[in-house]
């Protein structure tokens, strides 16, 4: 089985902490990607921003859609998700897991309309050989605006297709997506039948959060899950764990 494994930046790092990861979050997860990942044919994991990135990017004015075209920028958001990425690196590491970086600025770009393509080749490869990339969300060259911010979650949705991934996994600060009374919902077939939860919930985590998450993942062909980080082995392992979009 090939998994795609999004560790969301809510949960390796300290959200309200400038550039301070949450060691303990991220040795577990760690620890449990390291238990699972021999009996696995292929993992990717791709790790949001969290405390890292996303205050650089606020600096310079930078998202998915507003650029910049100022080079401190660009060093400032993709440094920021390097280090960050470095220390992803060095805790599955500690836990015997083959990981290496790629660094979605070397490879993707998007065009005028904002359409993302990411080559994945080298990911294939690396897979190939008993690897596991690890992807961070970054920023990357944009047609017509400068750099633009590519997020983790677009890239686990890129990944899931190219890679050709049996299972698709966020783990996430929720323990899923939670209905009107934070019960969680086991599974969405369609927006409809979220969007009220969704759409009840804080404006402006809804836009960036659960509910761009939920809009892409149906769109996939595969089946996706999203879960808290107490479920990342039991995922790992093959169960049903958090909400199962599909
Ligand atoms: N109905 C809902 N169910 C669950 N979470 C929801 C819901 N509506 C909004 N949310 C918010 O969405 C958040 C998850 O999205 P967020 O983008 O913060 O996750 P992440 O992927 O872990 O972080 P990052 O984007 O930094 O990598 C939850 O922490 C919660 O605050
Ligand atoms: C460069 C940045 C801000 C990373 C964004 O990645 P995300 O946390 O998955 O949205």
């Amino acid at each position: 089985m090939t998994v795609v494994l999004k560790l969301g930046g809510s949960v390796v790092t300290d959200k309200d902490r400038e550039e301070t990861v949450d060691g303990e979050s991220l040795d577990a997860a760690a620890a449990a990607i390291g238990d699972a990942v021999d009996d696995l044919d292929g993992l990717v994991v791709v790790h949001g921003g969290g405390s890292f990135g996303h205050p650089n990017a606020a600096d310079y004015g930078v998202s998915t859609t507003e650029g910049t075209r100022d080079a401190d920028g660009v060093l400032a958001i993709h440094g920021a998700m390097k280090t960050l990425n470095k220390f992803v690196l060095r805790r599955l590491r500690e836990h015997d897991v083959p990981a290496v970086p790629v660094h979605p600025l070397s490879a993707a770009s998007r065009d005028t309309g904002g359409e993302l393509t990411l080559p994945v080749q080298q990911v294939r490869t690396l897979l190939g050989e008993g690897f596991v990339p690890v992807l961070h969300g970054d920023v990357i060259g944009h047609t017509g605006e400068g750099v633009t911010v590519v997020s983790g979650d677009e890239l686990v949705v890129e990944l899931a297709a190219s890679v050709d991934a049996d299972r698709v996994g966020l783990c996430s600060a929720v323990p899923g997506v939670l209905d009107n009374d934070d019960a969680v919902i086991s599974r969405i077939e369609a927006y409809e039948d979220v969007a009220e939860v969704l759409g009840a919930s804080d404006a402006t985590d809804v836009t960036g959060g659960m509910a761009g998450k939920v809009r892409a993942l149906l769109e996939l062909d595969v089946e996706a899950s999203i879960f808290d980080l107490d479920s990342v082995g039991p995922f790992l392992a093959g169960d049903r764990v958090g909400t199962t979009i599909d």
